[in-house]
């Protein structure tokens, strides 16, 4: 038997706590500081806007993007069994291994911003014990299929959050030096089958039905893609009398409960640690599709997180452009990548670092005795 949301959330007490305001007053001076730098206002787009923003979150003027750590949440999803992967389910745990020889292209990425990389296991069918750098948790083999079962049972859903929650506790006290503050948390996932479990989700939370949503994910082919979707249709169908309020737009269906019937382990994670981040007052870079999938759950569980969330890039599994609204800004970067593991995240870091670089270092119209726009010019 299955436990209502409300007694889910009375486990997850910490879900409810609020998210931590962002300093207004920094982030107007920040505002300020732009317009006097040494171009026509707004000529630097994104770059001004993530500055601003940065400067809001960390409550200073001239912000830093110098300290970052990498997690990588991974997990095996039943719904693998019905053929919706391009790739076999043991990828996931083999991914693991590599992600721990330093072989991916995260740990690439990782190494090239100097950040450190840890990797959560919250359940694969193949156990991955004994690796460097990888926190083995088993919350199961695997979730459930949800072509049959909820994918979690609440129990789950609420440590599969915690362990995303603590991973950010994690990163915010592991810095080898406790005086310099995390500036960055990049979040990344890993799991064979999750981008159909995302766009279950996905489908949910925005109203729109499976086959306009379904991608290739891995790999998948035009027929691989119709399957997916009917798959998504036939669970969703199936699991309709416990589906209140997802029935049309606007939905105001309990973003809990899309979790744990159609979720990962992963994703569960990630919109924990998502959440946890707004509430301890960490930036978070969202990588791709499945990850973005999370952070609306985290800004459907408390709208205010989306001020603390930066949107790296746009995946191209086609749904991505879908997930956009209700975000306080775009992707920075559309680079046609759809790999996962936190990567775009992690690329768009040195972006991030030249954001902040410029904002602070460049000179004002004053300093350089250059001539500022004239305010207005009258039409004649
Ligand atoms: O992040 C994305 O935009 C993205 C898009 C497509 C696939 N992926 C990765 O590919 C895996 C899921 O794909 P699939 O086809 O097995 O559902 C998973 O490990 C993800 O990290 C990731
Ligand atoms: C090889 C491979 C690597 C991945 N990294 C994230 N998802 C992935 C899926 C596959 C198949």
């Amino acid at each position: 038997m299955n436990m209502r949301p409300t007694e889910l959330t009375t486990a997850s007490d910490w879900l409810n706590k609020p998210v931590k305001a962002l300093d207004s007053i920094a982030m107007y001076a920040a505002e300020e500081r732009q317009k006097q730098l040494t171009k026509p206002a707004g000529s630097l787009g994104k770059l001004e806007k993530v500055a601003i923003r940065l400067a809001g979150m960390q409550g200073r003027v001239f912000p830093r993007a110098d300290k970052v750590c990498i997690a990588v949440f991974a997990a095996d999803h039943g719904i693998a069994a019905e053929g919706v992967s391009a790739f076999p389910q043991a990828v996931t745990a083999e991914m693991i291994r590599n992600f721990a020889r330093g072989g991916a292209a995260i740990c690439v990425a990782a190494r090239f911003i100097a950040a450190p990389l840890a990797v959560y296991n919250l359940g694969t069918v193949s156990p991955t014990e004994g690796l460097p750098n990888v926190i083995n948790h088993q919350i199961a083999p695997q979730t459930a299929n949800f072509l049959y079962h909820p994918s979690m049972t609440p129990a789950q859903l609420t440590t599969a959050m915690d362990i995303g929650r603590s991973a950010v506790g994690d990163a915010l006290t592991q810095q080898a030096d406790k005086a310099q503050r995390l500036d960055l948390f990049v979040a990344g996932e890993m799991g064979i089958a999750n981008t159909t479990s995302a766009t279950a989700i996905a489908s949910l939370l925005l109203s729109i039905a499976p086959e306009k949503l379904a991608g290739p994910g891995t790999g998948l082919d035009a027929s691989g893609v119709s399957h997916k979707a009917m798959i998504i249709t036939r669970a969703i169908e199936f699991h309709r009398s416990e589906l209140k309020g997802f029935e049309q737009k606007g939905s105001i269906g309990d973003p809990l409960i899309a979790l744990q019937y159609f979720g990962g382990f992963e994703i569960a994670a990630l919109t924990g640690a998502y959440l946890a981040c707004a509430q301890e007052g960490v930036t978070a870079v969202v990588d791709g599709f499945i990850c973005t999938v999370a952070a609306l759950l985290a800004c459907r569980i408390n709208p205010q997180a989306a001020d603390w969330l930066i949107l790296s890039h746009s995946s191209a599994e086609p749904a991505y452009a879908m997930l956009l609204d209700g975000f306080v800004s775009q992707p920075l970067l559309n680079l046609e990548l759809r790999l996962g593991e936190g990567s775009g995240a992690a690329i768009a870091v040195p972006l991030i670092r030249l954001a902040c670089a410029l904002h602070n270092e460049m000179a004002t119209f004053e300093e350089a005795a250059v001539s500022a726009a004239v305010s207005t010019i009258e039409a004649t």
